[in-house]
């Protein structure tokens, strides 16, 4: 056999955006450990949307904190491994973060105000990532930053450019942050509740966008509490909680066979456009009270195998 020729396997796991192996992320303060992320895989391909469910404080956030290299200060990657468009950035430094944020990897997050300088223009602020990363200037660089406002479906876009982030409406703010996210075709983007902030109508421009991303050949990682959405939008998902992936599969398969106890707990909590006369549930707390004894004892033998 052809040694070079690389065997499927590593061929199908060289395609994934992105590529999470049994992670593993703790705080360590004052000689005292406390496990964040327990053991997480996950992977986003190439054209996919992946949806990341699960209530407040399950680890979401972490996840992607883990894999844009925005960890805490004092979170340590104890085990496990980041795979991004290839490349194993489990311990990359800072310096090494600041190559890739924007080229391999971007992030939409929740407030596009977080996202954007409040006292620069948005022109400028799309200057920012256009000329470094692909060397544009003057002419070049408003007629690239016009075509990429005019892909995200943003009106007068000549205009948006002189405007400052205030003066945009909440929907086209969140394009302008989608627009320069977008910017380099990062082979992975993450989108932490791109639409909790919005309203109603807003969100499902704001969703069609990111199924527009997709479209192009992008991995997007969807964070979001929403059920409703990931029905919607999403081609596979993973549902978190207490920092360990509880259940992941296509969105067809969970939904229609849901697995695990807090999945269909999630599912009977969220409202169903399809049925309307579904009654709705809240997630019990001693499913809630489970899974937190179950995580510490994850936790024990975890310590018992170190
Ligand atoms: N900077 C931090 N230092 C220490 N612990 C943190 C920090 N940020 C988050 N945590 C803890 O990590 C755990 C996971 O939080 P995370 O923010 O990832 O949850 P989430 O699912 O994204 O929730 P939300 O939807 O509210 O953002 C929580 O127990 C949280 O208290």
């Amino acid at each position: 056999m052809n040694a070079s020729i690389p065997k499927p396997q590593a061929q199908a796991a060289a395609k994934l955006a992105l590529r999470i192996e049994d992670l593993h992320v703790e705080i360590r303060r004052a000689g005292h450990i406390t496990p964040l992320l327990r053991g997480v895989n996950l992977s986003v391909q190439p054209g996919r949307i992946h949806a990341l469910v699960g209530e407040s404080g399950g680890g979401k956030s972490m996840v992607t904190k883990a894999a844009t290299g925005l960890l805490p200060a004092a979170a340590v990657i104890s085990r496990g491994r980041i795979v991004l468009d290839g490349q194993d950035v489990t311990q990359w430094r800072e310096s090494q973060w600041r190559t890739v944020r924007g080229n391999s990897v971007s992030m939409v997050l929740q407030d596009p105000l977080t996202a954007l300088n409040p006292v620069r223009r948005i022109g400028a602020q799309i200057a920012d990532v256009l000329t470094p990363k692909q060397g544009l200037r003057g002419q070049a660089l408003v007629q690239a930053s016009i075509a990429l406002l005019e892909q995200v479906q943003v009106r007068d876009p000549q205009g948006v450019l002189q405007q400052y982030p205030h003066q945009l409406s909440g929907g086209m703010r969140q394009r302008v942050v989608i627009a320069m996210a977008w910017a380099c075709k990062p082979r992975l983007i993450i989108c932490d509740e791109p639409t909790t902030a919005l309203d109603v109508t807003v969100q499902k421009q704001v969703l069609r966008l990111i199924r527009q991303l997709a479209g192009e050949g992008q991995g997007i990682l969807l964070v979001t509490h929403d059920l409703g959405v990931v029905a919607k939008l999403c081609d596979s998902m993973s549902v978190i909680h207490s920092g360990r992936i509880l259940e992941a599969g296509t969105v067809a398969d969970v939904f229609a066979r849901p697995q695990h106890a807090y999945t269909q707990a999630l599912m009977a909590a969220t409202p169903r456009f399809d049925r309307p006369s579904h009654t709705l549930r809240p997630v019990d707390d001693a499913l809630i009270e489970r899974l937190s004894t179950e995580a510490h004892a994850y936790d024990q033998q975890q310590g018992a195998l170190a």
